[in-house]
């Protein structure tokens, strides 16, 4: 009797033969799988005596999660590529659906080989990076056994964008939307120093098979990390799509824009740019030499000779004006400085999403938002109401127009709002500004792109701000409406809710928390700002009455438990799938009490770029760094890094599990990252960099997600 390796399944296996190890032998339904993602070759582990072992860190595992034959049911396979087998998968536990990349494992001797560690560990670590955004198919979870790593992904059930052009016939209108979702996802890529590498059609997929559903990038096999004004020099992409400067050895950021300028070249025309067949290239560079052009007539990749394409990209002409006959000339103006061949006057992805090509098509959707917003503001007063609908009516009322990509602002979170009914609450506070409003989603997203360490501090500096009462009265009424209508503080009579400002309560318990905090640890804040409240005495404060109410439920001070923000979520204001929603809201209940704190709302929400132009951001920041160095050595230790993500609850919950968990590594590899100087510990000048909120991380470049099919209600 034997166990098999992946799924633990006993039965009567064969003795390995010579060479071969052990583990190979698979029950007969890991066997089917085994060959259906082509791992037959690798479960035969052969050991060879004459390999020699590299130097280098070589290892044997991953770490992550086992037992991926238990938790899912594989189904029919959707696609393959050269590193994977994608099939569709059911979780068990919730009937879920997802996506499941199946990666054979390579091995190096014992060893996994070091090359495909590299790789693996590289998809895994950028698709992390990019966070929960929803331009990015999401990875749920990994998983690996002795045979194959398997990557756990978001379903995309609408196919490849080449599939879509392939079709043919689509409107310039579905064309504008495909490519702003397509800029968003590299821009937002940017953002977070991501060079792509690999832009093109194939590698977006639409989430449903609808007309105009979601598309988002999938496959960062070929990405690389990229500084601003580093140079790679790695010759990688897909020919018909790599820029000019990649061919040359020396590129950045840019290539992944023209590369998308080919796609959209094709989205809009059906054609590439060029046509690469030898003979017409030549005849390209002799018009281009004799000063004249010459008409494109390209259908297909045939004949094509990767040196003739070369070229081409090089040097050939583009065809603007023939391909481009059923296409609108602004949609055109918009292609042709994409495929600038100078990288420097190539313009970035955040800002071809600011092209008034490209804005004219949600324009109208900007005055539905104003409707919306003004009908909202009318109910934003009745907090006491008790309809999903109201807490949705209410959080719209506190900001300003959503839509941060449409307006044409600079792209920060401080644009002003535009309705007059909501100008209460804009005062000339930093959060004031802009708040809240329908950016929502696109506010979770980023906030999940900051990652754990980030968060933590964020929060803590949002608890110190909160002390003053003038900077947050608009997040606070919204959080206050969103616990009353979540009946935390039911049993309040009315009036008192009425007579009593949430901002000043809050303040008031925050500021007697910290001055507990003074002579005490960070992690008692919420504790003595509970019991800080509580000393307010019967009646006096909201904040007392809800940590009272919350109190049988084991809540903790101003909080508002996670169902209020999945009501959000899913009353229909967004288009959201319910994956997704899952997603947006697995990183914000921490210490899986069911709770949002109202530290970690105020980091969600707050208009951080504006928070940071204060002259006190450094005092606030310097307050936060020498509570979490304990020992004021004026640096964090990993070890003191541990003991303060510990304190704040163990941190990850992917969507399939019901607890959160701390994976182990977490912490050094969080220390790694911040740790810019590599003496192993984080200094002042360190984490204030951490905290800073980059001027690329601009809220714009995540999508609203607004639900445009109820425009017309
Ligand atoms: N999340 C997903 N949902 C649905 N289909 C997917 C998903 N991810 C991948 N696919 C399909 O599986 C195919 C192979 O996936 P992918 O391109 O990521 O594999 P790969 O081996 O990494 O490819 P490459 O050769 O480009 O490195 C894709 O063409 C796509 O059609």
């Amino acid at each position: 009797m034997r166990a098999c390796p992946r799924s633990a399944a006993l039965g009567q296996g064969q003795l390995p033969g010579r060479g071969v190890l052990a583990a190979t032998w698979q029950c007969s339904s890991c066997k089917r799988r085994s060959r259906a993602t082509g791992c037959v070759a690798r479960a035969t582990l052969q050991v060879s005596p004459q390999l020699e072992e590299p130097h280098g860190n070589l290892i044997d595992s991953f770490g992550f999660k086992p037992n991926f034959s238990w938790e899912f049911q594989l189904g029919g396979m959707i696609g393959s590529g050269s590193f994977g087998v994608v099939h569709v998968a059911t979780h068990l536990r919730s009937g879920r659906k997802y996506a499941v990349k199946s990666v054979p494992k390579q091995f190096f001797g014992q060893h996994l080989d070091p090359g495909f560690v590299a790789r693996v560990q590289h998809e895994v670590d950028v698709s992390r990076h990019m966070g929960q955004s929803l331009n990015v198919v999401h990875l749920v979870e990994a998983y690996e056994d002795d045979v194959c790593v398997d990557l756990v992904l978001e379903l995309a059930c609408g196919g490849s964008l080449l599939g879509r052009i392939k079709r043919g016939s689509i409107s310039e209108v579905t064309a504008a939307r495909c490519i702003v979702d397509m800029l968003r996802a590299v821009a937002q890529c940017h953002a977070k120093g991501v060079a792509v590498c690999d832009v093109k059609p194939d590698n977006f997929l639409f989430v449903t098979p609808r007309e105009d559903a979601p598309l988002k990038m999938a496959d960062f096999g070929l990405a690389q990390y990229c500084r601003p004004g580093q140079v790679l020099s790695e010759r990688v992409g897909t020919p018909y799509y790599v820029a000019p400067e990649v061919l040359r050895q020396a590129y950045g950021f840019p290539a992944d824009v023209w590369s998308a300028g080919v796609t959209a070249y094709q989205l809009l025309t059906g054609r590439f740019p060029w046509h690469a067949d030898p003979d017409w290239v030549e005849e390209q560079l002799s018009a281009n030499a004799a000063g004249g052009r010459a008409r494109s007539s390209n259908t297909g990749q045939s004949n094509v000779t990767n040196k003739a394409l070369w070229r081409a990209i090089m040097y050939g002409q583009l065809d603007w004006q023939w391909a481009w006959h059923n296409v609108s000339d602004e949609a055109r103006d918009f292609v042709q400085p994409m495929l600038t061949r100078d990288p420097e006057q190539r313009p970035t992805a955040a800002q071809l999403l600011r092209h008034p090509w490209l804005t004219a098509s949600s324009r109208s959707l900007d005055e539905w938002d104003d409707r919306l917003a003004a009908r909202a503001s009318s109910s934003s007063l009745n907090i006491h109401s008790s309809s999903s609908a109201s807490i949705s009516a209410t959080v719209k009322a506190a900001g300003g127009n959503g839509n941060g990509s449409s307006n044409g602002s600079s792209g920060n979170d401080s644009s002003s709002s535009s309705n007059a009914g909501r100008s209460h609450l804009r005062s000339q506070s930093l959060a004031g500004m802009r708040p809240l409003a329908d950016t929502l989603v696109q506010r979770l997203q980023r906030y999940g792109t900051w990652g754990r360490l980030k968060q933590i501090g964020l929060r803590q500096v949002a608890k110190i701000m909160a002390r003053d009462p003038g900077q947050l009265q608009g997040l606070a009424e919204v959080f206050g409406a969103l616990q009353r209508e979540a009946g935390l503080v039911a049993p309040l009579p009315s009036a008192a809710v009425a007579s009593t400002s949430l901002a000043r309560v809050d303040a008031a318990a925050a500021a007697a928390a910290a001055a507990a905090v003074a002579s005490t640890s960070l992690a008692s804040v919420d504790a003595a700002a509970a019991a800080a409240a509580g000393a307010a005495g019967p009646g006096g404060s909201v904040v007392a009455a809800a940590a009272a109410a919350a109190a049988p439920l084991g809540a903790v001070h101003g909080a508002i438990p996670l169902e209020a923000i999945r009501g959000l979520l899913v009353d229909g204001t967004y288009e959201l799938s319910e994956v997704e929603v899952r997603q947006l809201m697995s990183q914000l209940d921490h210490n899986g009490d069911g709770y949002v704190s109202y530290d970690e709302w105020l980091a969600l929400t707050l208009d951080w770029t504006a928070a940071q132009r204060s002259s006190n951001w450094e005092t606030w920041v310097r307050q936060v760094f020498d509570r979490f160095d304990g020992d004021g050595s004026g640096r964090i230790s990993t070890a003191e890094l541990l003991e303060l993500v510990g304190r704040h609850g163990p941190g990850f919950t992917s969507e399939l599990d019901e607890e959160p968990y701390l994976i182990p590594d977490t912490v050094p590899s969080m220390m790694r990252r911040v740790d810019a100087d590599g003496d192993g510990s984080m200094s002042f000048d360190e984490f204030l960099g951490l905290l800073q909120t980059d001027a690329a991380d601009q809220l714009e470049l995540f999508s609203s997600r607004r639900n445009y099919s109820n425009r017309q209600q």
